[in-house]
């Protein structure tokens, strides 16, 4: 099965190297011509994975159209750029692999919702957990869900990309999985601000509990299912992002505890924060569906400037004390 990658970034550049690790060809598309030429020469991605030597059997493009005649596609550009993107390339009757994590302004579709819309003929499956892209790269140890509503194809793409250090675990819950990803980012933010403004690993351990139930409300809301809210691409993903600085979005977090504006932090970076772009629609889509998510609203505040990191936590702690289970 020849793989092609879209998106050049951390994520896809990590995974055309897990996909080109028996030596088969990958094609590797990126927007920006320096990341190409660099992939193609020095067999590294400065721009975006600095410092990991890539597979020879990568090769970059920038055209979309090189991507005809690969079997599957892996769609790995941030989710606000997946329409656009999708829209440019012909995927009738090829597999497309979801990768970001995020749900579109606007619209409040998750991704595979808007690859759906755009490519109506295009089988689709997703694959989310915990994975720092740098640690995939460098070949460490590392699960994720794959999940595809059609079990035979979902086994066998999880058969072409696993290695000994690289486990998709099949799942048929594409939605679920989506919500996790896209959900944990902005719980990560939350996590970083407590980190920022020192407040202890007792109150991330409480944040990323009731992060957790706040997912599962949604999830649960939009049809996920709950063993999927609580592995690899939910649970599994929420631990992992809310514990690191190696996270863009626990750090976005840790630069808003510390008192810097969000317009300064995000200019500051070529990296993407997908919680940053995600929070306000989810608070939408959490309002549209009748679910209390007062971390969500927390992060949203802090974002737009309309609160101070200590009025948001003052107000989560003055909150009505309340059964765990709601
Ligand atoms: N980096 C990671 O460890 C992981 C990232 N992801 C997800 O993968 C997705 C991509 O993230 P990364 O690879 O980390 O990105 P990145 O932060 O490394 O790079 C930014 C990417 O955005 C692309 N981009 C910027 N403007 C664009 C446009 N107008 N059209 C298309 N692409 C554009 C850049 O070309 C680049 O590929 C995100 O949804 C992220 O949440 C998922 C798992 C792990
Ligand atoms: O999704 C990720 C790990 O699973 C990467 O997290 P960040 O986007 O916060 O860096």
């Amino acid at each position: 099965m020849k793989i092609g990658v879209i998106g050049g970034g951390a994520w896809g550049t990590a995974l055309a190297q897990v996909a080109a690790a028996g030596g088969d060809p990958v094609l590797l598309w990126a927007l920006e011509p320096d990341v190409v030429e660099a992939v193609n020469t020095a067999r590294e991605n400065p721009v975006y994975l600095a410092g990991v030597p890539l597979s020879p059997a990568i090769r970059a493009t920038t055209r979309l159209a090189d991507l005809q005649g690969c079997e599957a596609l892996l769609v790995v550009t941030p989710a606000q750029h997946v329409r656009k993107i999708l829209s440019g390339i012909d995927a009738s009757g090829v597999p497309l692999v979801l990768c970001a994590k995020g749900i579109e302004a606007g619209s409040r579709k998750l991704v595979s919702e808007v690859a759906e819309e755009v490519q109506p003929d295009a089988a689709i499956a997703v694959i989310s957990g915990p994975t720092f892209a740098h640690e995939v790269a460098k070949g460490l140890p590392t699960a994720v869900t794959l999940a595809c509503a059609d079990e035979a194809l979902g086994a066998s793409l999880a058969s072409r990309l696993a290695r000994p250090n690289f486990r998709p675990y099949a799942s048929t819950d594409v939605i679920g999985s989506e919500i996790g990803g896209a959900v944990k980012n902005v719980l990560a933010i939350a996590c970083g601000v407590v980190e920022g403004r020192g407040l202890g690993l007792n109150a991330r351990s409480a944040l990323i509990a009731r992060g957790f139930a706040e997912m599962t409300r949604f999830g649960l809301a939009k049809g996920a299912r709950v063993e999927t809210l609580s592995g690899l691409s939910g649970l599994g993903d929420l631990v992992l992002t809310c514990s690191s600085t190696q996270s863009r979005n626990f750090s976005l977090g840790k630069g808003l505890g510390e008192g810097r504006g969000a317009a300064e932090l995000m200019a500051d970076r070529r990296t993407i924060a997908e919680g940053a772009f995600t929070a306000p629609v989810l608070q939408e889509a959490a309002r549209a569906t009748g679910v209390d998510m007062p971390v969500v609203d927390a992060v949203c505040a802090l974002l737009d400037g309309s609160a101070s990191a200590d009025t948001i936590v003052s107000a989560l702690l003055a909150r009505p004390l309340r059964p765990e289970g709601r």
